[in-house]
């Protein structure tokens, strides 16, 4: 019986990284509401064939309607197209009039951005000499679009890196680009704890590849690259007319700008908050939140370097450490468990019976952390389902990423995983302490784009013709 729940969890592991479509893979990840769901006050009343943002978010009031064409802050900025959409924002390509730049419009209801912009102010003012500052991505403006919603204006972004991942043979980025990710990762991690400042939502789809050259591409080559969007009308399930205002006339499929340079930034500060001030829950997605906050426990900056700790494991081998799909707050903490032994007592104590009694029915093999890390980057799901002999869901070696790092390498990344990806918050360490993880260190000297990191700037071209290949 452990055997089979063992092996039914892990198989949608497999299933998301081998078979689950992109569209899929890149919806919001964020669970929990910063504002009420519209669906607890009306349900399911509208749709649209485009299955982007829930529409119910219109109607109330999280998100803010938008139409392509539409001009905001005076005219400056002119809709172009859409780039994606999260639980709480949805985000445009528009085109700035005043400095003939393109720019990322982030809308959303004034009580989740004022977080956001608040930080972002923060930040801006800091002024800190940082490695890290560029791997942070940037707030550019911010105006208000009504007395509830409030606009962002960031620099645009290309690709995300779980795109990137998917078109990987093997999926998962060549270890040279893996490395250049988590240490661009964890300065501009270092950089935001210099300034007081957790990320708070640390999860993969918010790491976005730089798009510096899209920024100063003509509006003509913008919409040539983009071509015609693709929309979806809303309607109303009962066939009535949508009268509602607050309900844009259509969705809109959002497109990825090409990434063509090595280096990335950290998006979405709208979970962030300072040290000083931890908040009683974080939104990150329940695959890469932490225990403590899993559990209800208080929280501090910890949650953050949990969070680095899931994606050092995941940008590495290709793999999630805790399956994203149908997760949810207990297979979480079961499938933690699973990795790295049980809570603290008294976390677990302070469960209800009805989600022990869940837990005890849903329990999962043991499968230690390191032996885990070795067996998702051989991609040997058999070792990993437990299931012995389940050819359907053996990865064929032909699909198979190339083998590059080293048995002492996989070691050191191994000891950095187990310090990290403990319960203790305080024992995790901190963004600093992670740059001088032996995996950061340049030991090839052809690496471009650590070198770029690490404030060498040069040989760009070189490093854009590996990303191509992506
Ligand atoms: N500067 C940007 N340039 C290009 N695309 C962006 C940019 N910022 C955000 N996006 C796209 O918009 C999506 C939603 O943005 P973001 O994560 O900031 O919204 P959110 O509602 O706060 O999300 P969440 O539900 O994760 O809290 C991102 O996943 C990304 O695809």
């Amino acid at each position: 019986m452990l055997r089979l729940s063992s092996c039914y969890r892990r198989m949608f592991l497999y299933i998301h990284v081998v078979r689950t479509p992109s569209t899929l893979r890149h919806a919001p990840l964020s669970t929990g509401a910063r504002l009420a769901p519209a669906r607890t006050q009306r349900s399911w009343e509208y749709l649209s064939e485009i299955d982007a943002e829930d529409p119910h978010g219109y109607s109330a009031g999280r998100y803010c309607p938008i139409e392509i064409g539409q001009n905001y802050k005076d005219g400056r900025y002119k809709v172009i197209y859409k780039l994606g959409w999260g639980g709480y924002a949805t985000v445009w390509l528009a085109r700035d009039t005043r400095n003939c730049t393109n720019v990322a419009l982030k809308f959303g209801h004034v009580d989740v951005t004022s977080n956001e912009l608040r930080i972002m102010r923060h930040l801006q003012k800091s002024h800190l000499a940082h490695p890290g500052r560029n791997h942070v991505v940037r707030l550019l403006d911010s105006f208000d679009v009504s007395s509830r919603h409030t606009c962002l204006v960031f620099e645009p972004m290309g690709v995300s890196v779980p795109a990137r991942i998917e078109r990987q043979t093997g999926g998962r980025l060549p270890a040279r680009i893996a490395r250049s990710v988590t240490l661009q990762l964890a300065l501009g991690l270092d950089y935001l704890w210099q300034c007081g400042v957790a990320h708070g939502d640390l999860h993969i789809g918010n790491i976005l590849f730089s798009a510096p050259e899209v920024a100063i591409w003509s509006e003509y080559r913008l919409k040539s690259y983009l071509g015609v969007p693709q929309t979806g009308a809303v309607k109303r399930l009962d066939g009535a007319p949508v009268l509602d205002s607050s309900m844009p006339r259509h969705l809109v499929w959002p497109r990825e700008l090409p990434g063509s340079s090595t280096e990335i930034k950290i998006i979405d500060l709208g979970g962030a908050f300072f040290h000083d001030s931890p908040p009683d829950i974080v939104h990150t997605p329940y695959h890469v939140r932490a225990p403590e906050a899993l559990f209800g426990q208080p929280l501090n900056h910890g949650v953050d370097m949990w969070s680095i700790g899931c994606l050092l494991f995941e940008i590495i081998t290709g793999r999630a450490l805790i399956s994203p799909i149908l997760a949810d707050r207990l297979s979480s903490i079961e499938e933690i468990r699973s990795c790295i032994g049980t809570a603290p007592k008294e976390w677990v104590d302070s469960l209800s019976d009805e989600d022990k009694e869940i837990m005890r029915r849903n329990s999962v093999d043991p499968l230690e952390l390191d032996r885990y890390f070795r067996l998702a980057y051989e991609q040997d799901d058999d070792a990993i389902l437990g299931c012995g002999g389940e050819d359907d869901f053996q990865v064929e070696d032909y699909e198979k990423a190339p083998r590059e790092l080293t048995h002492e390498q996989l070691d050191s990344i191994s000891a950095t995983l187990h310090k990290i990806l403990v319960y203790d918050a305080h024992s995790r360490g901190t963004p600093a302490e992670l740059l001088r993880s032996p995996w950061f260190e340049n030991n090839d000297a052809e690496d471009v784009s650590i070198a770029q990191c690490k404030g060498d700037g040069q040989a760009q071209g070189e490093s854009r013709d590996e990303m191509s290949a992506c």
